[in-house]
């Protein structure tokens, strides 16, 4: 029999961290996908995260290859290279330094944008119908520069939001929209948020427990939070990642928040979309009050800001960049 190549959908995954490593182990526990692609600037990283996943696969029997770039040191130890990455279906971009305690999102943008560039230079070109999982923070701003780079149309790239893109709080009751960022600056949308469809604004206890403000700095604080204690988060974001690339695999065409490129914002910003087997399709914009426009249109001008400072990005090929 002639060995047929493979039409399995075919997941790679850019950055073998922390992140990186947890969403391929995600994936592998809930048999999302059967072939994937791990690929890092460090080989020995990639090759032993690789050996370790491996040792997983009777689960759920993936095939599972490190990826190198060809002058790389561990070139030799693997068939595939950092383009095979950009010929699959759905790319994670996970490579990326991870926040400092202290360090805002913003403040990762530089370090994380060379990151980009390189990653986006060395996997193309980027096959025309992959979908582009952005992971690495500031999540917003990146998939905003992403778009320049990668030349795939915005209902393409997304990402990420958050597990804590629902807000998470009082988990099983309140029904709340965070839209614009999912960190220091996120809009919590109050007003049009439900309790058992109910407006969480009619109870009484909401305005007295001051709620709005605990549960605010509840998700904001969060992050910190585990990063001050164990250095990085991972598995929220995993379980977050496996659900949206299910989700794309099988074309559930679920809402949830991810960050997507607006017409009406001109900006890339965490909206409620629905996600299907093509990427991001409709955006469903939040009923929202006055103030909380206010404060989205705040975060949207501060956010085209910092874009217009890459505006010298013009496209894929390093050479196009200027310094
Ligand atoms: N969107 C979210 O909700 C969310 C949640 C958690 C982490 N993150 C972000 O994900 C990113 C990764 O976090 P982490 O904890 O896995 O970090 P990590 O340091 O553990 O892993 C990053 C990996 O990227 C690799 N890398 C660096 N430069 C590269 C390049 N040019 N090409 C290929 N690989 C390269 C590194 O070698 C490293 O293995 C960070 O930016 C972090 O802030 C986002």
């Amino acid at each position: 029999m002639t060995p047929q190549a493979s039409q399995a959908p075919k997941v790679a995954i850019i950055g073998a961290g922390i992140v990186g490593s947890a969403v391929a182990f995600a994936c592998l526990m809930r048999s999302v996908a059967s072939d994937f692609l791990i690929y890092d600037i460090d080989t020995s990283v990639a090759h032993g995260q690789v050996l370790d996943l491996e040792d997983a696969t009777f689960i759920s029997s993936a095939t599972i290859a490190s990826a190198a770039y060809p002058s790389s040191p561990g070139y030799s130890t693997t068939t595939a290279t950092a383009q095979d990455c950009g010929q699959a279906d759905i790319i994670v971009m996970t490579a990326g330094h991870r926040q400092a305690p202290g360090e805002s999102r913003d403040e990762l943008l530089h370090r994380n944008e060379l990151i980009l560039r390189d990653v986006l230079t060395k996997i193309a070109p980027i096959k025309s119908t992959a979908i582009l999982l952005m992971v690495a923070n500031p999540v917003n701003i990146l998939t905003c520069l992403a778009q320049k780079l990668s030349g795939l149309p915005p209902s393409q790239k997304t990402f990420l939001t958050s597990s804590n893109g629902d807000l998470g709080v009082a988990e099983n009751c309140v029904n709340a929209l965070v839209v614009g960022d999912h960190g220091d600056k996120q809009v919590a949308v109050w007003s049009s948020a439900t309790v058992a469809g109910q407006p969480l604004t009619t109870f009484a206890e909401f305005e007295q427990m001051n709620t709005q403000a605990e549960i605010a700095s509840a998700t904001t604080n969060r992050i910190y939070d585990i990063i001050e204690h164990k250095g990085a988060s991972a598995y929220g974001i995993a379980a977050v990642v496996s659900e949206l690339i299910l989700a794309i695999l099988a074309n559930k065409r679920i809402v949830v928040p991810l960050t997507v490129y607006s017409d009406r914002y001109d900006a890339c910003l965490s909206l409620p979309v629905m996600l299907g087997s093509r990427g991001v399709g409709q955006i469903f914009y939040p009923q929202m009050s006055t103030k909380e426009e206010q404060s989205l249109q705040e975060y949207v001008k501060a956010n085209q800001a910092i874009c217009e400072r890459y505006q010298h990005i013009r496209g894929t090929n390093s050479t196009e960049y200027e310094e």
